[in-house]
């Protein structure tokens, strides 16, 4: 885990501001933190030699917005850096082509999930230099690599999320996308819950794709292959192509792995016939009143979860409160900053689940109190 060890700290109230980095709290060892592009939050903990800092896990950012943060915060404490693992991240990582889960989707063209190395993503970007192409991948690595080709190769029309693909097709507009790749997903034979292609997101996809739009799937796992056939055989105006062995434009490197191997390599296109009405009208995750009487036990609902896990004291009106909410199969680590009129630090995914979580946090904890 990249961090580094700082000899000393100041007695420093917040919020504080140096360069473009603002260090908006404390919270116990915790420390929330706005860069141009992130929120999140790093700890701060002594150690014998001097200050211990690393990052969150749960609101982790790429690692160029970490290193900001950690240049930001030896600067506000005028202090110097014992050691570090993160010297070899030398320059400065390119990230406008880096997206939030907030902003808006709304002028995207063509998505693609899971774009691991991104031969196919930039080749999709060099084919169709008019229409705006949006990655979504879990794997930070494979982001920080496919943003310096980006920018190497001057390519302006990519942008790029780092999150579950299953939830993003949720903040699109209806009928907006031409196509959707999903090309060699993880088949998660033991953990089926966590496929990329399940109801939801055949649902969306649907949506969210124009009339005569696609959604192509390409694997090798046979199993994958047979399992997504019957989910698309769920859904009316549709019209599905199923092909096996097909060349294809582009080997990803999955594919060159897999010829090599002699597998057998099977596509689906779902071709959407429908018009789909609007999206609704976007979630509100305010919060009116501080919540109090918090419980620690899981409250397991039907169709969602919420559980606090610990309480972080910042002073005496506020605190931070870490917890779990959401759809039950995914539910998202989130942080609320617990003050008169509560805040997320970090906004749930606007889907119906995350929303519906949300009202009954609120209907519990600060309703009855
Ligand atoms: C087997 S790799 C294939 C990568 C690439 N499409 C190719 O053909 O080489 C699957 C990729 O999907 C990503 N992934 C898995 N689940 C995901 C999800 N729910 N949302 C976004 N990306 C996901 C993984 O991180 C990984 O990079």
């Amino acid at each position: 885990m990249p961090h580094i060890v700082i000899d000393k700290i100041k007695d420093l109230s917040f919020p504080q501001k140096i360069d473009d980095i603002e260090f908006l709290f404390k919270a116990q060892e915790l420390i929330g933190v706005k860069t141009p592009l992130s929120k999140f939050l790093i700890k701060v903990q002594k150690r014998e030699n001097g200050y211990l800092v690393k990052y969150d896990k749960i609101t982790r950012p790429i690692i160029s917005e970490i290193k900001k943060a950690y240049i930001g915060f030896v600067k506000l404490n005028d202090a110097n850096i014992i050691f570090e693992n993160i010297s070899g991240i030398k320059e400065k990582l390119p990230n406008k082509n880096l997206l939030s889960i907030d902003d808006d989707l709304s002028n995207i063209d063509i998505v693609e999930v899971g774009f691991g190395s991104g031969r196919h993503l930039i080749h999709l970007a060099k084919e169709n230099p008019t229409k705006i192409i949006l990655g979504i991948e879990i794997h930070k690595p494979s982001i920080e690599q496919v943003l310096k080709r980006l920018e190497h190769e001057n390519i302006q029309n990519v942008r790029i999320l780092n999150h579950d693909a299953r939830i993003i097709l949720s903040k699109i507009p209806s009928n907006r996308l031409d196509a959707i790749y999903v090309h060699f997903p993880v088949p998660w034979d033991k953990k089926p819950h966590r496929r990329v292609i399940n109801k939801d997101f055949i649902n969306e996809s649907i949506r969210t794709l124009k009339k005569d739009g696609f959604l192509h799937l390409r694997t090798d796992s046979e199993k994958y292959f047979n399992y997504s056939l019957n989910e698309f055989l769920n859904f009316d105006k549709i019209e599905l192509k199923i092909k096996k062995n097909m060349p294809y434009i582009v080997s990803s490197k999955y594919e060159d792995r897999w010829k090599k191997l002699n597998k057998n390599i099977y596509d689906i296109y779902m071709i959407n016939n429908e018009i789909s009405p609007k999206l609704k009208e976007e979630f509100d995750f305010s919060f009116e009143k501080k919540l109090k009487n918090l419980t620690f036990k899981p409250l397991i609902f039907d169709k969602f979860v919420i559980h606090i896990e610990k309480v972080f004291k910042i002073d005496e009106e506020k605190e931070l409160i870490r917890l779990t909410l959401g759809n039950f199969n995914r539910p998202e680590h989130i942080y609320i900053l617990n003050k008169e009129k509560p805040e997320y630090f970090k906004k749930p995914a606007p889907i119906k689940e995350n929303y519906l979580a949300h009202l009954e946090l609120k209907r519990i904890f600060s309703e009855f109190n």
